[in-house]
């Protein structure tokens, strides 16, 4: 794994600027799945959102492909835990943290709260990081705790404090829109912690020193929205899924934070989506690629390519919207071009479409206009992609697709070339 050297990163600092799916990626951020994917067992893997137990030490090799092509194409990679642990070096904010940690976590106050603290915070840092991500088991602590939920009779599962497999898909921790970010509201308890990570990162490392402005933070607003189902398509249009993790409140008010903080940004295209576990997010059934580039899973679509859109604008009221049916029409509107190329997840085979969907054959990492990460085993999709002229870097596949998620899921774009 790299570690950015600290007199390398004193020479990065750069304000997080994102302004389309597309341009030329600079930084991105990832998080190397590790000890927390073992943690997931078949009596938690449905709750921690998982249908099934990657092996590790394989998931890691692909990760590390991963990584590898996004290097070779020259695109800073760097790491959740590392970033994570060097902003905690500081010890009033690591203090701070850990009390949030394990607040979030559900311990207020008592017995239970003090050993985490004891505990967690005397581990060495980047130590203590790890073992946050992979959760803390009753064990560690003997019989010196006295508390109900050390009770089988109460609490039969082995963690005290629960791992968090999903980290490695970095996206929907947060999106960076524009010089800006939405911090997300996760919807399940598997998931809530994790923003807290990427809220002290850009807060606090001296790579972003609270340069990001808060288009939407976590502790602002309870209605939920996740990173996944955010598509910034140009410097002013995002395009947000009203989805299982995001709702319709939510995307009202990212647009009125979009709309009023001079983000630049004046059109959210909200788009629904079908709500079932393989289509989570937006990026799961609908990718930019390029100009005018998409990849799109045909099953979201009704009778005769028909789906349910709404596009929002500011207006002197408030927020303007509209209701469409036709995607294509929509993109072309609003993006000002006179052709969209949609490409069909599947190439038109409902088996293979259906397949490759399960297994993120949408779900596109775009790292320059017509260029992108996809997993190798979905060889049907890939083969369409080249078809319609697009750069395809295939990464090994068999276990990172256990998590539901492909590379744009894996991946949080920090600094994008503008186009
Ligand atoms: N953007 C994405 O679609 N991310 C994939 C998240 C998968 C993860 N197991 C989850 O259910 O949240």
């Amino acid at each position: 794994m790299e570690i950015v050297k600290r007199r390398e990163l004193a020479k990065m600092v750069f304000q997080t600027r994102i302004k389309s799916e597309i341009g030329k990626l600079k930084v991105v951020l990832l998080k190397r799945p590790g000890k927390e994917i073992e943690n997931i067992t078949p009596a938690t893997m449905h709750e921690l959102l998982f249908d099934d137990i990657p092996y590790l030490s394989e998931a890691q090799r692909e990760h590390d492909k991963f990584a590898e092509v996004l290097r070779q194409n020259k695109v800073k990679v760097l790491y959740l835990d590392d970033l994570l642990a060097e902003t905690l070096k500081n010890k009033a904010i690591k203090n701070t943290f850990l009390k949030d940690l394990i607040t979030c976590s559900g311990f207020t106050r008592g017995a239970t709260y003090d050993a985490l603290k004891d505990y967690l915070g005397n581990l060495e840092t980047q130590n203590m990081v790890s073992k946050i991500m992979e959760g803390v088991r009753k064990e560690v602590f003997g019989k010196t705790l006295k508390n109900l939920r050390s009770f089988p009779e109460i609490d039969n599962t082995p963690f005290i404090m629960a791992p968090m497999p999903n980290l490695y898909f970095t996206r929907d921790l947060a999106s960076i829109i524009g010089k800006g970010a939405s911090i997300s509201s996760m919807t399940f308890k598997a998931r809530q912690r994790e923003t807290l990570f990427i809220e002290y990162i850009l807060k606090s490392h001296p790579l972003f020193s609270n340069q990001t402005i808060p288009y939407w933070h976590r502790r602002d607003d309870i209605t939920k929205i996740e990173g996944g189902d955010v598509l910034v398509l140009n410097n002013h249009v995002v395009a947000v899924g009203i989805s299982e993790r995001t709702s319709v409140e939510a995307i009202e008010n990212l647009a009125s934070n979009l709309f009023k903080n001079d983000s630049g940004y004046d059109t959210v295209i909200a788009i629904k989506i079908p709500n079932n576990h393989a289509m989570m997010h937006l990026d799961t059934v609908f990718t930019m690629v390029n100009y005018d580039q998409f990849t799109v899973y045909p099953d979201i679509m009704q009778e005769h390519r028909k789906m349910d859109i709404w596009t929002l604008h500011p207006s002197s009221e408030g927020i303007e919207y509209k209701k469409h049916s036709d995607l294509q029409q929509v993109l072309k509107d609003c993006l000002g071009l006179d052709e969209i190329d949609l490409i069909y997840t599947g190439k038109g085979d409902p088996v293979a479409a259906m397949r490759e969907q399960w297994n993120d054959g949408s779900n596109t990492l775009t790292i320059a206009p017509g260029e992108v990460v996809t997993y190798n085993r979905n060889y049907v999709s890939n083969e369409l992609l080249r078809e319609h002229g697009i750069k395809v870097h295939e990464i090994p596949s068999s276990e990172l697709s256990r998590g539901r998620g492909g590379p744009r899921c894996m991946s949080m774009p920090l600094l994008r070339a503008d186009l």
